[in-house]
Parts: C-alpha cells; sequence; structure tokens
C-alpha cells in the first residue's frame, strides 16, 4: 500500500491510501532560524500528512516564506529539525516528488520557451536529459490537459497572465509526479473571477491525493477552500481546521487588533 497520490494512475480513485507506518510528508520539530541572531522562525512544530490540504497565513514579514523553504530544504535550521518524506529536508534527494511554484514563476524575460517546454521538464528527473518517450509526452499532455491549459500548449510562458503561468508551473509539477505541491502565493496576480476557477484546480489535485501547501495573503479564500489553517507570526498562532480559524482569537493577536475579522480586508 502506498501514500503516494493517485495522479499517475489516471485519477480514477478518488482516495489516498494510507499506510500505518507511512511518514508525514512533512515534519518539522522545534525549529527556530534566524538570517542574522534574531529569529524569524521561532520553535515551529508542525507535522502535515499525505493528502491534507494546509494554508500557511501571517502579516507581512511574519516567515512564511522562509518556513516554506525551510520545509523544502533550501534552508537549515539553526536548531530543530525538518523532515521531508522521512528524510532530512536538506538531504532530501527525490525533487520530483514536490512541486514548488515560487512566487512569480515564469515572469523572467529570460524564459521564452512554451508551456509544453516548461511542463516537459517535469519528465527531466525520471528520464535525465535524454529524448521523451511516447508515453512521457503522454503525461505530459495529461498534465497540460489536467490544469486546462490545452489550448495554450504553444504559447510562450512569458505571454501568459500570471494565473495561467500558476498552472503551466502546476502541470510541470504533475508531469514530474509530484506527491506535494508547494505554492508561494499562488493567486498574486490572478484577476479575481480566475481566482475561483484556481482553487477549484487545487481542490481537484487534493481530491487526486495530492498534498497541497500554500503560502495565501487572501484570508477570506483560506477559510473557503483549505481544510487547515498554519498561522504564522515568527511562532505559530493557530494550527487546526480553517472552519475554526475565522473568529479565532489568534487572528487577531497575530495580525494585530485591526484584523479581528475576515471581512475586513486584512492580510
Ligand atoms: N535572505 C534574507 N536575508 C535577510 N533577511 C531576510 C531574508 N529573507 C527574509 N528576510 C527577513 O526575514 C523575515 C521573514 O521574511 P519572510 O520572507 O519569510 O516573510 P513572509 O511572511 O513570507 O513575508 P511576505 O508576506 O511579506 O512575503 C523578514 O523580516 C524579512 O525581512
Amino acid at each position: 500500500m502506498t501514500a503516494r497520490s493517485h495522479y499517475r494512475d489516471g485519477g480514477d480513485e478518488a482516495t489516498t491510501e494510507s499506510n500505518e507506518t507511512e511518514p508525514p510528508v512533512i515534519e518539522l520539530t522545534d525549529v527556530s532560524f534566524g538570517y542574522t541572531s534574531m529569529p524569524v522562525v521561532e520553535d515551529v512544530s508542525v507535522s502535515i500528512d499525505a493528502g491534507e490540504y494546509v494554508a500557511v497565513v501571517g502579516p507581512n514579514g511574519s516567515g512564511k516564506s522562509t518556513l516554506m523553504q525551510l520545509l523544502l530544504g533550501l534552508l537549515d535550521p539553526d536548531s530543530g529539525t525538518a523532515q521531508l518524506f522521512g528524510v532530512d529536508a536538506t538531504a532530501f534527494d527525490d525533487g520530483a516528488r514536490v512541486g514548488y511554484v515560487a512566487q512569480g514563476a515564469g515572469t523572467s524575460r529570460e524564459m521564452p520557451i512554451t508551456v509544453r517546454e516548461v511542463v516537459k521538464m517535469g519528465r527531466f528527473p525520471h528520464v535525465g536529459f535524454g529524448r521523451l518517450s511516447a508515453a512521457d509526452w503522454r503525461i505530459v499532455d495529461r498534465a497540460i490537459d489536467t490544469v486546462g491549459m490545452s489550448a495554450f500548449a504553444d504559447r510562450r510562458i512569458t505571454q501568459l497572465s500570471g494565473g495561467q503561468r500558476q498552472r503551466a508551473f502546476i502541470a510541470r509539477a504533475l508531469a514530474g509526479e509530484a506527491d506535494l505541491l508547494v505554492l508561494d502565493e499562488p493567486t498574486v496576480g490572478v484577476d479575481t473571477e480566475s481566482v475561483d476557477a484556481f482553487y477549484g484546480l487545487l481542490e481537484s489535485l487534493h481530491d487526486d491525493g495530492i498534498t497541497v501547501l500554500l503560502i495565501e495573503h487572501d484570508l477570506q479564500a483560506v477559510t473557503e477552500h483549505a481544510k487547515r489553517v498554519i498561522c504564522l507570526n515568527r511562532e505559530i498562532y493557530f494550527d487546526g481546521p480553517s472552519a475554526e480559524f475565522t473568529d479565532s482569537a489568534a487572528l487577531a493577536r497575530a495580525f494585530g487588533t485591526g484584523a479581528r475579522s475576515l471581512t475586513g480586508g486584512n492580510s
């Protein structure tokens, strides 16, 4: 039995089989980190299991991106431990299992390549830099179709809207058969009409058993869509079901007195 997502099987099965002995996808234990002697993440312990859909929220400069880099092994904790799929995050080397969509991904002008070429890169960990087989190309095209980008497959990535670019990079992760999708503020630059559709896509990937972890500034969107919320402001102020976050005192404590309600537009 495996806790890996069913996306690779064509998504026919709606649930993820779990194995009692499978380690959490992400496990941070008492992690502290500072760029200087001042910690920006302090004593953070978080465990995320396969198939969860989690949003990290917090005010500007509260350590959200730093936390993502710690759990992806891009930064080494000053103290505590960070594990990815049961392995020390900095030593983790099965990069295809993790699809990371950074903020502003694909906006560089040095990237005049098409959506299909971007998504094709998702196969490289599996085939090296060799030629893709017909089966690999089917996986690429299915990934593009899953994110609703078939009509734009030959469009240059630099000629897409913010939301379309996000979809292209999610497709690259799907082509790599990622089990974990990590997104840093994915709806920045996405027009309001497309935000719901974007969350619909994340929901369907979650239904396929993919673990979804995102940083989101839109608190309303978080409580509507993510299943679990982690509210960070150097330390964790709240970690629980998103439905319980709405009126949480933690919201006011983490964001300050101006953010007592989610309808106030604070972020
Ligand atoms: N490379 C760096 N070197 C030094 N300080 C940094 C670096 N990156 C971030 N910081 C500082 O660490 C703190 C946390 O930053 P981080 O980017 O993790 O916050 P964030 O919650 O993601 O912020 P935002 O919501 O504004 O993107 C901030 O005070 C920031 O200025």
